[in-house]
């Protein structure tokens, strides 16, 4: 092996040069340095590209309507979050703009979200509700991610975040809030609609005591947890999750070492979302460092969302995460296939190039694996297999 790379002479990102990939029946079912032995109905030849697993978004809000650029504007004149939210902004006014959505409108103003994702060739996404706040309308987000899944041929993880926001209709009322988002996700469950329940544990959402409820009634359905967790302040979110042996803990800037310890051990990945921290200018960097040390598997995630991160490119989103939060472009690759798999119960048949493995695989005209986090707004996608066979996303 060259030093190419600067590793000297390590093979870094496990390649195969001239490598080859026996595919059947949509997994992998060979991999190797040569294609001496294998024979093929179909030979497809990458022409020099380089070969990833197709890249997996395991954290998005992408069902929403409308949009909050007024808010944006509003920011960016002088106007302060607090007058923003009075006078009816923020993720109220997402929530009102779903509610009045039918289920066509909110599946056609989503699926342009999740067209571009897969244009840069992700073929896992995870999907939460969150926006409806009420039975009527979170169920008709999962709906529609059920059916954008369904549609698009790709694999979509449906996440119940009911315990998002209070709906204007419970202000004041928090706990009697949680108590219907408690009675709400076991009739949603039993239709099918949910495969992991979150919540926003924050200062300005819900408290650790008040998720605990939602997560018992999870736990009492074996359904996995996760968590937006400690984005603007330390409320112990993390370890809450380690608690309930959960898979994620999500933005995690505010995270305390004991809870990075708590998460390394009970083997809850931590899911970084610079592109919220971008977009809200904040200052308080995730302890990379420390969750390196302790072995604790980073993903990498776009957090598609009308208000924090109003974006669809996982590639910008790997690029920040170098750029931002000083991730390699190794971790960065890692945080959008193998540890984001992890981070969607998926480790075992996602996000990696492995015998047994989906063959979902990405083809990129770059130079080098490091080019996927480092070119900014190029997508150098040339190919997308899902499931083995060629994706035309003109054709869905
Ligand atoms: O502003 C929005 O619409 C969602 C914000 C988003 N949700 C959350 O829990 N944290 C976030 O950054
Ligand atoms: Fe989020």
């Amino acid at each position: 092996m060259n030093d190419e790379f600067g590793f000297g002479g390590q093979v870094p990102y496990g390649q195969i040069l001239d490598g080859a990939i026996g595919i059947s029946e949509g997994k992998i079912q060979h991999i190797a340095h040569s294609a001496a032995g294998l024979t093929a109905d179909q030979v497809i030849d990458a022409n020099h590209q380089w070969l990833t697993p197709a890249l997996i978004d395991c954290h998005t809000h992408l069902v929403y309507a409308g949009n909050r650029s007024n808010e944006f504007e509003m920011r960016l004149n002088g106007v302060d979050y607090k007058t923003i939210a009075n006078q009816g902004g923020g993720i109220v006014s997402t929530v009102k703009s779903v509610r009045q959505s039918s289920f066509d409108e909110l599946y056609q103003a989503s699926e342009k979200r999740l067209q571009a994702l897969i244009s840069q060739g992700v073929s896992t996404i995870e999907i939460k509700s969150g926006y409806g706040l009420d039975l009527e309308n979170e169920r008709k987000m999962l709906l529609v991610a059920q059916a954008l899944g369904k549609n698009y041929g790709i694999t979509v993880k449906k996440t119940y975040l009911a315990a998002h926001a209070l709906p204007p209709e419970y202000k004041d009322q928090p706990d009697e809030y949680i108590d219907q988002v408690c009675q709400w996700l076991p009739i949603l469950y039993e239709e099918g609609l949910v495969d992991a329940v979150d919540a926003f544990c924050e200062n300005i959402a819900f408290s650790p005591e008040q998720v605990s409820k939602v997560f018992d009634v999870a736990q009492s359905l074996g359904l996995p947890v996760k968590l937006h967790a400690e984005q603007l302040s330390d409320m112990g979110g993390a370890g809450l999750v380690a608690a309930y042996e959960g898979l994620s803990a999500d933005h995690i800037e505010y995270l305390n070492d004991n809870n990075i310890e708590k998460m390394a051990d009970k083997g809850v990945v931590g899911v970084l979302l610079p592109t919220a921290f971008y977009v809200l200018r904040e200052t308080k960097l995730p302890p990379i460092d420390r969750m390196r040390q302790q072995g604790v598997s980073m993903a990498v995630s776009t957090d598609c969302n009308p208000g924090t991160s109003p974006s669809t490119s996982l590639l910008l989103a790997m690029n920040m995460a170098c750029t931002l939060f000083q991730l390699t472009p190794e971790e960065a690759l890692a945080g959008t296939t193998r540890h984001a798999a992890k981070a969607l119960g998926l480790e075992h048949q996602k996000g990696q190039l492995k015998v047994g493995f989906d063959a979902d695989i990405a083809f990129w005209d770059i130079s080098r694996p490091a080019d996927l986090s480092y070119l900014i707004g190029q997508n150098t996608l040339q190919t997308l297999l899902v499931g083995g066979k060629g994706y035309n996303l003109s054709a869905q």
